[in-house]
């Protein structure tokens, strides 16, 4: 084949997965304490070092599955010794009303001095005081040497929610908890000045209303069901039918209410994709989930429903009806497994999909119902809240043929 530009392209969950966008998780989950992971969204402290081998393993299946995994930290180092790339995340990462004029202006010399490699990490481990080479003003000495002057991002380990491609574009995503938001300013950095995105053209920015990417499921090509809850809203499911619509990526959008809980934070919280026309679902929403359809009409969205969503997605994605697997689980095992991401899967290809190792019950019905599962241990990359899925955004999927 001549010398192309790669295409990057997802049009589906389950297309054989080609090459996928990981965060290794590092020193950023180290920030974590008893006081602050509430608000940085973990529910324990995980053990670095153990994190780091769990997600090893989990590249490494991947990779052996055929799967070429970039990693964002690279992505981003590479990203940053483009100079004009470079001045853009230094002016994102200072444009921060807490810091006041003389904090910000002594961050912006401490971060002058780094290398890429060095302001890769101090962009997503953050910055504390007592790191901080000298300072000075009420907002310097106010603070105290542990509080942070850049805030560290421990959940940049689930890159599915800072971008999502549908069809041959990214949509960059819209985060909407205080503690998240500035992973976009570095997805997008890295989709807009990393050579080997040259040319990508986005379908959604992160000044736009709230989505992220894991309310963002691609049923099939041209229809996306998106969950709206405690993260996706109303407007943002709204805004983005509007945009791939525009764009021509899809026909319909499916927008499913979940319930706005930690616990359901997001629609691949409750259901994945685990063939062309299954899903594996948490058990008790399973009878619940409805969705508005919304279509294309003349340019404008027009909105019907609500109705059951396995139905409603059935008819959008023009097959007769959605495979449930159902795990036929007790509610305890149910609800404790869907605590641990149980349902959220990754697929490598249809039929085939990556899975935590500890729940046990949900991958012996998968395997029961032809599904082949290959697990991963999670006892540490799990305190984050985020399976397989949340931790991966798929760049190449192979068209379903
Ligand atoms: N797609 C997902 N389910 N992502 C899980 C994200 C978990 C993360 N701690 C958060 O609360 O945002």
């Amino acid at each position: 084949m001549a010398d192309t530009e790669i295409t990057h392209q997802v049009s589906s969950e389950v297309g054989r997965l080609r090459t996928v966008l990981l965060h290794r998780p590092g020193p950023e989950l180290k920030r974590l304490t008893p006081r602050n992971n509430d608000s940085l969204l973990f529910d324990g402290i995980p053990w670095v070092d153990r994190a780091q081998e769990e997600h090893d393993a989990f590249a490494e299946a991947l990779r052996t599955h055929g799967v070429e995994v970039l990693y964002v930290g690279e992505l981003l180092r590479e990203t940053l010794a483009v100079p004009h790339a470079r001045k853009s995340a230094v002016d994102s990462v200072l444009d921060d009303r807490r810091l006041g004029d003389s904090l910000r202006a002594a961050a912006h010399t401490h971060l002058d001095d780094l290398d890429a490699e060095q302001l890769a990490t101090t962009l997503i481990a953050g910055l504390s005081h007592e790191e901080l080479r000298g300072g000075d003003g009420l907002v310097y000495t106010m603070l105290d040497q542990h509080d942070f002057v850049i805030d560290p991002l421990p959940n940049l380990l689930f890159t599915r929610d800072s971008s999502v491609w549908i069809g041959d574009r990214v949509a960059v995503t819209s985060l909407a908890m205080d503690a998240r938001r500035r992973e976009t300013t570095l997805t997008d950095l890295i989709y807009t000045h990393h050579p080997r995105f040259a040319g990508t053209r986005k379908v959604y920015e992160p000044s736009l209303e709230h989505v992220e990417g894991g309310d963002v499921l691609l049923l099939a090509p041209g229809v996306v069901a998106v969950g709206v809850g405690e993260r996706t809203t109303p407007s943002g499911a709204e805004r983005l039918a509007r945009r791939i619509f525009d764009a021509g990526l899809a026909h319909t959008l499916l927008a499913v209410p979940i319930a706005q809980e930690r616990a359901t934070m997001h629609l691949d919280t409750v259901c994945t994709m685990v063939d062309v026309d299954a899903m594996v679902m948490y058990p008790k929403v399973a009878d619940t989930l409805v969705a508005y359809t919304v279509t294309s009409q003349d340019g404008q969205p027009v909105v019907a429903g609500p109705s059951p969503f396995l139905s409603a997605a059935a008819k959008a994605m023009g097959i007769d009806a959605v495979r449930l697997i159902d795990t036929g689980l007790d509610p305890v095992t149910a609800e404790r497994e869907q605590w641990d991401d149980g349902n959220n899967t990754l697929a490598i290809a249809p039929r085939l999909c990556v899975a935590y190792e500890r729940n046990t019950e949900t991958n012996r019905r998968l395997s029961q119902a032809g599904i082949e599962v290959i697990e991963i241990a999670g006892s540490e990359l799990g305190s984050g809240r985020g399976g397989p899925r949340c931790m991966s955004c798929p760049i190449v999927r192979e068209d379903l043929g």
